[in-house]
C-alpha cells in the first residue's frame, strides 16, 4: 500500500468539490495514508470567451492532468466523467466510476419556472449543442444564447445577459449546494443527458497496480456498466467534432437499458431509439444501438453536420 497519494484537480469550484470529495473518501478508507491535492489549469479553463464547440479538440478539461499523471507528478485525477474523451491516452485507465445520483439537466428560470411556461422567443442560455438541439426540438421558437464559464459565472449571466432561463447539469448544482436555484428537472423525454453526466471518473496510470487497487472501492459497478454503454455509443457515432447527442443508460433489476437521441443542431431532425440487455454486454449494447441509429436516419443527420 502507498503511503501517499497525490490527486490532480482543476481549480474550478466544481472540480475542487469533486476532488475534495474523493480525497475525503480516501482519507476515510486509509487513515494512515497522506492524501494531497494539486491544483492545475487546463486549456478549457484558460479559454473562456470562445464557445466550447468552436475550440474543438478533445480532452480540453483533462489533458494537462493526464500529462502530469504520466510524468508521475500526480497519482490520480478526478474528473466529471462527462468531460472525459471516450479514448484515454496510452498508459492511463479509468480506475473507478462513482455512483451517480443526478444524471439529468435542470432549468433555472426564476420568472417562468418550467420549459412549458416560457413565453414565445424566450432567451435560454446554454453552451451545450446537446441542450440547444433538444430545447429547440421541444420549443422551436426559443432563442438560444451561448453561455460559457464556470457554474457561478453562468448563474450570474442569467441576470447580466437578461436571460429568461439557463440549463445546467443537476449534479453540478447539487454538489455546490445550489440546487435551490433549480426550478425544473427537465424530463428525459425532452432532454437526455450527456454521456457520463453525473458520474465522477477516477483516472490513474495503467501500470500503477498499487494505486489502482487502492481506488477500486470507489467503483460503482452498475454505473460503470451503464456509462460504458454510453461511452461506447458515443465512440461509435462521433466523428471529429462535438455533436448533439443525448444518451442515458441505467441498470434496474439486473437489466441495462439505454435511451439515446441524435439531433441536428437546429433540433429539427431527430433519431431516437433504445436498447436493453445484459449489463455484462454493456459495450456491445452501446455499439449495437449506435449502429442501428446511424442506419435509421442518424448517419444523414451527422453527414449534414460535417458539411457546414
Ligand atoms: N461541461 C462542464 C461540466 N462538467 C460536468 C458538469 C456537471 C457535473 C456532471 O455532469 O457530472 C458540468 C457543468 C454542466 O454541464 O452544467
Amino acid at each position: 500500500m502507498k503511503q501517499k497519494l497525490v490527486i490532480g484537480t482543476r481549480g474550478s469550484k466544481l472540480a475542487l468539490w469533486q476532488a475534495n470529495h474523493i480525497a475525503a473518501c480516501l482519507r476515510d478508507k486509509y487513515p494512515g495514508v497522506e492524501i494531497e491535492l494539486k491544483n492545475m489549469v487546463t486549456t478549457g479553463d484558460r479559454i473562456l470567451d470562445v464557445p466550447l464547440a468552436k475550440i474543438g479538440g478533445k480532452g480540453l478539461f483533462t489533458k494537462e492532468l493526464e500529462v502530469a499523471m504520466l510524468s508521475r507528478e500526480i497519482d490520480l485525477a478526478v474528473h466529471s466523467l462527462k468531460d472525459m474523451p471516450t479514448e484515454l491516452p496510452d498508459g492511463l485507465v479509468l480506475a473507478a466510476v462513482t455512483d451517480r445520483v443526478d444524471p439529468g439537466d435542470a432549468l433555472i428560470s426564476p420568472a417562468y419556472k418550467t420549459l412549458a411556461n416560457l413565453p414565445q422567443q424566450a432567451r435560454v442560455g446554454t453552451s451545450s449543442l446537446r441542450r440547444k438541439a433538444q430545447l429547440l426540438n421541444a420549443r422551436p421558437d426559443l432563442t438560444i444564447v451561448d453561455l460559457r464559464g464556470n457554474l457561478d459565472t453562468r448563474l450570474k449571466k442569467l441576470n447580466t445577459e437578461k436571460l429568461d432561463a439557463i440549463m445546467l447539469a443537476v449534479a453540478g448544482l447539487r454538489r455546490l449546494g445550489w440546487d435551490e436555484h433549480i426550478t425544473q428537472i427537465v424530463p428525459q423525454n425532452i432532454c437526455l443527458p450527456a454521456v457520463g453526466q453525473g458520474a465522477l471518473a477516477i483516472e490513474a496510470r495503467a501500470e500503477d497496480i498499487e494505486t489502482l487497487a487502492m481506488l477500486a472501492f470507489l467503483n460503482h459497478e452498475p454505473t460503470c456498466q451503464a456509462t460504458l454503454a454510453e461511452r461506447t455509443f458515443l465512440a461509435e457515432v462521433e466523428g471529429g467534432c462535438q455533436i448533439p447527442i443525448g444518451v442515458y443508460g441505467r441498470v434496474i433489476e439486473g437489466l441495462l437499458s439505454v435511451n439515446a437521441v441524435i439531433l441536428s443542431p437546429d433540433g429539427k431532425e431527430v433519431a431516437r431509439d433504445n436498447i436493453a440487455g445484459n449489463p455484462d454486454a454493456a459495450a456491445e449494447l452501446g455499439r449495437t444501438l449506435a449502429e442501428r441509429m446511424l442506419a435509421n436516419g442518424g448517419r444523414e443527420i451527422l453527414a449534414r453536420l460535417y458539411e457546414v
